[in-house]
């Protein structure tokens, strides 16, 4: 039996096991407790405040997440979309696999894609989409496919209004205006790149101290916008603190720094690390809303945040170049288009176009 075919067994097992197999047991999950009971909440930022932008651009800068509150999407969307997520995970493995993401695929049904970095498995099942939901609904639901092809679509509307909005915050809270971002149309509409959304259900788990929902890992965007049900499993990391939980607010929505903001910023936003652990009692559900640049963009540090004492630390790179060099290196991605020195002198050594600076 193929290895691809006992994973897809095991996942059959996940929301019935009485155990936790060995081949899901993370045995250094909890040398690393999260420490959130002691430290600082992350950030919840009322879009409505005069001060948003800058809250926005402090949070970007010093936790690289933070919750957003009044944000303009409305509750029924966000509960129309946990709803379709239920129904979808719901459905038998045997069904779900007719949408299986293809080997050398990125969107279906399937085991995080991070998984083959990782010597154990992630006690979750994804669900990607990009573009129209449509062929995959069609092989899930045969018969009755529009609602979830609606819910799915009017979802990405509003994550693109609110991505809209929060993108020039951030840029706003950077000194950047609309003339800076080539992207952007007359308007000052972003253009839109195709946009990924990312279904994760992480079934109750017998054993959830030794297990993994997913791994620790940035996202390779430029934001990404989460809805998490009322579970809790989303944890941060942040320097000197640890594993920080980010608590499920109902309404809220979660916004991650990803790795090309990151670079679009020269650093001075840093990507967040981020992983979902699992509970004994509650299936948890979340739904990412992945924002990348339109892929003829090539990003790279802002020309407004450079200078001979900030020269760019990073090379221009497309969405799909760096999702690729994500897909191999995951996350070493973002040193290997890092083109200077590290702040603390050192250079990188995955880095062979480095050049000392100062
Ligand atoms: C556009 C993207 C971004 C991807 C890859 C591809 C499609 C699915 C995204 C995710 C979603 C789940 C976490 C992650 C780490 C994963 O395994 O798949 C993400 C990854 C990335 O941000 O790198
Ligand atoms: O489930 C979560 O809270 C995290 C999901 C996530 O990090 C992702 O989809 O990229
Ligand atoms: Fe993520």
């Amino acid at each position: 039996m193929s290895m691809k075919l006992l994973k897809y067994e095991n996942h059959l097992d996940l929301n019935s096991m009485k155990e936790l197999p060995d081949s899901y047991a993370w045995s250094s999950v909890d040398d690393d407790s999260p420490t959130s009971c002691s430290s600082e909440p992350v950030p919840v930022i009322n879009l409505e405040d005069p001060n948003a932008m800058m809250q926005v651009g402090h949070a970007c800068k010093t936790w690289g997440v933070f919750q957003v509150m009044n944000h303009g999407v409305p509750m029924m969307v966000l509960d129309e979309m946990e709803a379709s997520g239920r129904k979808l995970f719901s459905l038998p493995i045997q069904q779900k696999l007719q949408a299986a993401r293809p080997v050398d695929g990125v969107s279906g049904y399937g085991v995080a894609r991070i998984s083959s970095f990782f010597p154990k498995l992630m006690w979750s099942e994804g669900f990607t989409i990009i573009g129209s939901p449509y062929e995959h609904a069609q092989k899930l639901w045969p018969h009755g496919y529009t609602h979830f092809c609606e819910v799915i679509e009017e979802y990405k509307k509003e994550m693109n209004t609110l991505v809209n909005k929060l993108m020039w915050l951030i840029l706003g809270s950077l000194g950047i205006t609309k003339g800076d971002i080539k992207w952007a149309g007359p308007t000052g509409e972003l253009k839109e790149a195709c946009p990924v959304l990312q279904l994760n259900s992480y079934p109750a788990c017998p054993d959830p101290d030794r297990a993994m929902g997913l791994a620790a890992h940035t996202d390779s965007t430029l934001l990404t916008i989460l809805h998490q049900n009322n579970t809790s499993g989303l944890q941060v990391q942040r320097e000197g603190t640890g594993w920080v939980t980010v608590p499920p607010i109902r309404g809220a929505l979660v916004v991650n720094v990803g790795d090309l903001l990151h670079i679009l910023s020269n650093g001075l936003y840093s990507s967040v690390l981020h992983r979902a652990m699992v509970n004994r009692t509650q299936h948890r559900l979340s739904v990412a809303y992945l924002y990348g640049p339109p892929s003829n963009v090539r990003i790279s540090p802002l020309s407004k945040l450079t200078d001979s004492c900030h020269p760019p630390l990073y090379r221009p790179v497309t969405w799909s170049e760096y999702l690729g060099t994500k897909a191999i290196h995951f996350n070493k991605a973002l040193s290997l288009v890092r083109l200077c020195a590290r702040r603390n002198g050192f250079v990188d050594v995955n880095d062979h176009n480095s050049v000392l600076v100062g």
